[in-house]
This record gives C-alpha cells, structure tokens and sequence, in this order.
C-alpha cells in the first residue's frame, strides 16, 4: 500500500496560527513578537525565502523587518548591524539569512547574535544547549522534522533513525534532537560506506544532503517514516527532493513530499522560536503559552467549519 504523504505544507498552517494565537497574547502582555531578518546580497533563492519569512512574521501579526545590505557590505558594517539589533528591545529574532556572500565570515556574524535573539538556533550556546538538553533555541528546519513527526503520530522513541546529512543547519542538530527523544541514530554522510544498507535498517529515514533522488525505493525498510529535506531544482526548474518519491512512497508507511513537506516548517518553527523569546522576556513560559495557543486555534478553526467559515 502506498504511504501516507505527510501534509507539511497544512501542518506548517497550522502552527503558524497557533503561533498567531500566542502573539495576540504577548501583545497583550506588551512584548509584540519582533523578528529582523538579515539578507545580505541578491542570491535568487535567499530573496524568496526572506520575501516568505517577512510575509509569515507579519500575517501572524509580529513586528517584521528585513534588512538589505549589498553584496559588498564589509564584515565589520554587518557587525555592526547585529550590535544594534542585540541592542533593540523591539527585536526579540535576529535571523541572518545563509549563505552569506563570498568573503564574509557567517560564523563570526552568528556569534556575534545574542544568543537569547538567535532564532536560528545556531549560535555555539545554542548548539551547546541542544546538546546538553538545556533551554535554548532549536534550528528550525531539524525541529519542524521532530514537529512533523509528533503531529503525525510517528514514535520517535527506541527506533532506529538515520539522518544521512552531517550539515550544522539540519543534520547535525537534528540527529541531535532525534537522540534526545530516545531514537537511535546514526549519522550518515558521502563517505559512509554501504548507505543503502544502513538505509535500510531506518525505521526513520532523513535525507538532508542536496542530492536529487539518491535515496531510492530499495533504500526503504518496509514501513518507515521518510522524511525528505532536500530541495533541488530540476534543468526544468521543478523542484525534487533527495527522495526518489514515486518509489519509496511504495514501501514507506509515511513520507514528505518536495515540495510541500519539511520546506514549509522552516519557516513556521522560525515564527515558533521569535515568539518563545518574546515570551521569556515577558516573563511566561513559552511551552505553557504555546500549549493555550494550541488549544484557542484549535477551537476558533472548529468553530469556523462548524458555521461554514471553512469551507
Ligand atoms: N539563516 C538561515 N538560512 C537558511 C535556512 C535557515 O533555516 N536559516 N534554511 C535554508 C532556506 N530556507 C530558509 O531560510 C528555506 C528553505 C525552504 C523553504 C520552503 O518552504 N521550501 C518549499 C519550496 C520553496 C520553493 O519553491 O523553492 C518546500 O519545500 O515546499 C523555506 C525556507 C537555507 N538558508
Ligand atoms: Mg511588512
């Protein structure tokens, strides 16, 4: 039977009006949700997602603004930026949008950010925290992953998971998250030797490698979750994932479409980290604040069908 095809693209919908919840109420509590996003710059593809994450910020109702710089900007004037962000008090996310042009130091910029603003969660006291199961922020790509798993009612908890992708910003931190739910993970990258074979023993298999269609049906343990996170783009300019879809969706009991599976999440979870730093700096519990959050959207979308709102 083929698989279920998880819904990212709705599930990423959803939390993101739930995220809209929780921020009419850190408004109310005075700390509206800020999110800057830096994009330093004219990459194509780094526009549309900045374009994305400023239209999400500001439909979830938070204070949005994305800073341009040129191409040519010089590290200490992007330093400077990041100074006077970590400065502001209307800014609770400072996200800067990777890769950064040739010839600027993305790592010495991400740790310039105040960590408690790092809403990519990649600072080094972040990445430490996510180690040491510490507070701190999650990279949002490896958590929407955890999210879309927990939403779909996949259990993490004493299975085998895979993550093929050693990268700072998805594999690292999310095999990192999968172990801290209990999952036995391994870590697989280009020089592992027989691939497919450890594949094939994934209860939970993650491809984050940038590899059109590397995993392939027979890679695929009879009734895994696969979840696809790469994002390639076809001669054609179709997007594919790192998944041959068509054939491991025959031996998958659930899997992520490209696009529409984990991409969408990213952003979501971006939205997730900006309000939980608002929320800990107006003194709430984040969790408790997303778990009333949850429970408001949930009623306001059944009161919605039921009066024919929704459809
Ligand atoms: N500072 C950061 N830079 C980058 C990150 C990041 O998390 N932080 N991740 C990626 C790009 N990215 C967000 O920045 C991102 C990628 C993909 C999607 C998405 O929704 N993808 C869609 C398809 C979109 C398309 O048509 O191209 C999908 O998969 O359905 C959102 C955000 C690198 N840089
Ligand atoms: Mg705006």
């Amino acid at each position: 039977m083929a698989a279920e095809t998880i819904d990212g693209k709705g599930i990423a919908a959803l939390v993101r009006a739930e995220v809209g919840v929780a921020a009419q109420r850190l408004t109310a509590a005075g700390q509206r949700p800020g999110l800057t996003v830096v994009l330093v710059g004219e990459d194509p593809a780094s526009q549309v997602y900045v374009r994305n994450k400023d239209r999400a910020a500001d439909r979830a109702g938070f204070r949005v603004e994305t800073r341009k710089l040129p191409a040519q900007t010089p590290q200490a004037e992007l330093l400077a930026l990041v100074a006077e962000l970590n400065a502001d008090e209307a800014v609770h996310g400072i996200l800067v949008q990777l890769p950064l042009p040739g010839g600027l130091d993305a790592d010495a910029v991400v740790r310039a950010i105040d960590p408690a603003k790092d809403v990519d969660g990649l600072h080094p006291d972040n990445v430490a925290a996510l180690w040491m199961g510490t507070p701190g922020h999650r990279p949002c790509t490896p958590s929407g992953c955890v999210e879309l798993l927990d939403r779909t009612g996949i259990d993490i908890a004493g299975r085998n998971a895979v993550v093929i992708g050693r990268s700072l910003l998805v594999g690292k931190p999310l095999a990192a998250l999968l172990l801290a739910r209990n999952a036995t993970v391994t870590i697989a990258h280009s020089r592992t030797a027989d691939l497919a074979g450890l594949a094939r023993g994934a209860d939970i298999l993650v491809a984050a490698v940038g590899r059109a269609e590397l995993v392939r049906g027979n890679w695929i343990k009879p009734g895994a979750a696969v979840l696809d996170v790469g994002i390639n783009r076809g001669a054609d300019g179709s997007l594919v994932g790192d998944v041959a879809f068509d054939e491991a969706r025959e031996r998958a009991a659930a899997i992520t479409p490209v696009p529409g599976g984990v991409g969408p999440m990213t952003i979501a979870m971006l939205l997730r980290n900006t309000a939980a730093a608002a929320a800990r700096r107006a003194g709430l519990d984040a969790e408790q604040v997303f778990a009333e959050a949850r429970l408001i959207a949930a009623e306001r979308s059944a009161s919605a069908a039921g009066s024919g709102l929704a459809r």
